[in-house]
């Protein structure tokens, strides 16, 4: 059942159109996330559904109840949507268990009693009731503060980078735990990061906004393997976009090669293409053709990340297991091994903060086909 409808929703600051026809549904339950860089219209959206913010065009229901259209706004106190933020906001002069009661006005004291020991017990700080937050590390504090949202039982809850001011290794336990605990209280969830690691921890849907605009609305997964826009290639995942020619038997022409696949079939002959090239697509092989020189090394765990400039000039991206150590500046052979292959429309149209590359909005194929 759906808890959430954005349906081709506007919202305008001043003259300008600050969300631009985003369509976005969320079933009872569910948690979606949306991604993007800076100054997209992230938090601008989230005001909107919170009901602060009044919208110029489309609508948003709420359990297929109109909360938001141009002309209506309902009172967010009215909306039974619950808030996080990423700077804590409790109040400090007031202890755990206080803070956690605040919204619950509602309820009888047991009520109340009851379900601070259950959320503290929930978020793994149980006897913390009397502690102020400044006794508290950031990571506990921001429990604290999804404890208090989640108190009154909120039927939707609103993140707006709620990890953003703690460690990268913080965020992301949070992050699993943050599901699970959402999933065990059934909360339906929207959640605003700039950080993927963490959409992936944490979302069943996921967008990329950009300019206003959601340009995807899938599962993690479709957004890293079938990403249907260049820009949405770009900021999942690590990548590069590399630019080929498709011929008229289907294969394609490349800084890699000759690449055949399936999903090339569809594209004209002499159709220039970009394709995306991601570091699991290149696999370390010593007695492959295709060679070039380690540039950079990045330590990623299980994995180091190299880049590779190849003979060509080209640079790409590829993965080794950290403890087969490859040296900077050593030749390497690069085998292909593409499961699937994600090929735009090589439009060329430059955007400020996105590498080189034009985001077409206009794949050739509708999405990459699984090989
Ligand atoms: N009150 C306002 N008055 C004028 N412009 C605003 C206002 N609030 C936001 N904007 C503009 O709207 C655009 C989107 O802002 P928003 O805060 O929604 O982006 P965001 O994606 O959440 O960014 P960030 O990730 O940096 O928080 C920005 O260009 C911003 O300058």
């Amino acid at each position: 059942m759906s808890l959430l409808q954005l349906d081709h929703l506007q919202v305008n600051i001043g003259q300008q159109a600050i969300v631009r026809d985003v369509t976005v549904n969320l079933d009872a339950g569910e948690i979606g996330c949306l991604l993007g860089p800076s100054g997209c219209g992230k938090t601008t959206l989230l005001r909107a559904i919170a009901g602060f913010q009044s919208v110029a065009a489309g609508s948003i229901s709420l359990a297929s109840k109109t909360v938001s259209a141009p002309a209506f706004t309902q009172a967010p106190e009215k909306r039974g949507i619950g808030m996080v933020f990423q700077d804590f906001a409790l109040f400090p002069h007031l202890t755990v268990e206080q803070n956690i009661r605040f919204g619950m006005r509602h309820c009888s004291a047991v009520e109340k009693q009851l379900r601070v020991d259950e959320l503290l017990d929930r978020i793994g700080l149980p006897g913390y009731q009397q502690r102020f937050p400044h006794e508290l590390s950031g990571g506990q504090q921001q429990r604290i503060a999804l404890a208090r949202a989640l108190a009154p039982r909120p039927r939707l809850l609103l993140l707006d980078e709620p990890f953003s001011s703690l460690d990268a290794e913080l965020r992301e336990r949070l992050a699993v735990e943050v599901r699970a605990l959402l999933k065990q209280e059934q909360i339906t969830a929207l959640l605003v990061t700039h950080d993927q690691q963490e959409a992936f921890a944490m979302a069943d849907k996921a967008g990329v906004m950009y300019q206003g605009e959601l340009l995807q609305w899938e599962t993690p997964y479709q957004l890293y393997h079938q990403p249907r826009h260049q820009m949405v290639a770009d900021f999942i995942g690590h990548g590069v976009l590399l630019q080929g020619t498709v011929n008229a038997s289907g294969a394609m022409a490349s800084p890699l090669g000759m690449l055949e696949h399936p999903s090339l079939e569809d594209v004209e002959g002499g159709t220039p293409v970009n394709f995306l090239v991601r570091p699991d697509d290149l696999v370390p092989d010593p007695s492959s053709r295709l060679r070039g020189k380690i540039k950079a090394r990045g330590f990623r765990g299980a994995h180091n990340l190299y880049s590779v400039e190849l003979v060509s000039g080209v640079e790409v991206l590829t993965l080794s297991p950290s403890h087969e150590q490859l040296q900077v500046g050593a030749d390497i052979g690069l085998r292909p091994d593409f499961d699937h292959l994600v090929v735009f429309a090589a439009d060329h149209c430059e955007l400020p903060g996105f590498h080189n590359h034009a985001p077409s909005f206009r794949p050739v194929l509708p999405k990459a086909q699984p090989a």
